[in-house]
């Protein structure tokens, strides 16, 4: 069931919560979202502080806040991320997630799966017994239709996502479109994820499966802890 209790303040724990974990020489994986956001601030006012990390972002808008908070840069290339501190859209009971709710999700999941410890930071509003919130699915531009048929045929109800603030598509940091595909509560999020990467066409999904190592997610008061 969904839970109460959401709000700026909530993830502002969650996150600095969260950004206790990186310690002197460690690689951070920076996630994206107004919950991660705050993670990287305060991983920031740490480096400010004399605390020695380097960040691989998984967006331009965490390279930008990476950036403005002074945390040195690196890239998969060069590192392997120690830890990765990233949101989500929804997280069910045993840890599956639903991301992407900032199309972001194809470089979270390069990010937080090459991570040795991948932890979400969310406030009680994302809890969810069951995963039941639409699947953001990053498409090649050409793939658009041929994608959203098989996802109709898994008895997903695809949806272009359309930019806010003008006319058009949203288009991901990496050039293509996201359809946002509702399917009702998800079963067998582990058989439909596998239905979704093996589409052709399809980039990246934004269903996290057996991926999270903790789970921060802040309250009125504090911030419960769950490690899977
Ligand atoms: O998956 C994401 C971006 O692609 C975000 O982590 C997710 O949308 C959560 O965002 P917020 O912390 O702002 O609620």
């Amino acid at each position: 069931m969904k839970q109460t209790g959401g709000g700026d303040d909530a993830k502002r724990r969650a996150g600095e919560s969260a950004a206790d974990i990186p310690g002197d020489g460690d690689v951070v994986g920076l996630g994206t979202g107004s919950t991660a956001a705050h993670a990287i601030r305060e991983l920031g006012e740490r480096v400010d502080a004399g605390l020695d990390v380097r960040g691989i972002p998984t967006s331009f808008q965490s390279r930008e806040l990476a950036r403005e908070a002074g945390i040195p840069l690196t890239s998969l290339d060069e590192a392997v991320p120690d830890v990765a501190i990233d949101g989500a859209d929804e997280v069910a009971a045993d840890g599956a997630l639903i991301k992407g709710g900032g199309a972001a999700h194809a470089r979270e999941k390069l990010v937080d799966s090459a991570a040795e410890r991948f932890v979400v930071v969310a406030d009680p509003t994302k809890e969810s017994d069951r995963l039941s919130q639409p699947v953001p699915v990053e498409v090649l531009p050409d793939a658009r239709a041929p994608v959203a048929d098989a996802v109709r045929s898994a008895g997903g109800d695809p949806t272009l996502r359309a930019a806010e603030r003008k006319d058009g598509p949203v288009v991901t940091d990496n050039g293509n479109l996201v359809l946002d595909c509702k399917f009702g509560t998800i079963d067998d999020p582990h058989g439909l994820a596998r239905t979704l990467s093996a589409t052709p066409g399809v980039v990246e999904h934004g269903l996290f499966v057996d991926l999270v190592d903790e789970l921060h997610v802040g309250t009125d008061d504090g911030v419960d802890v769950t490690r899977y």
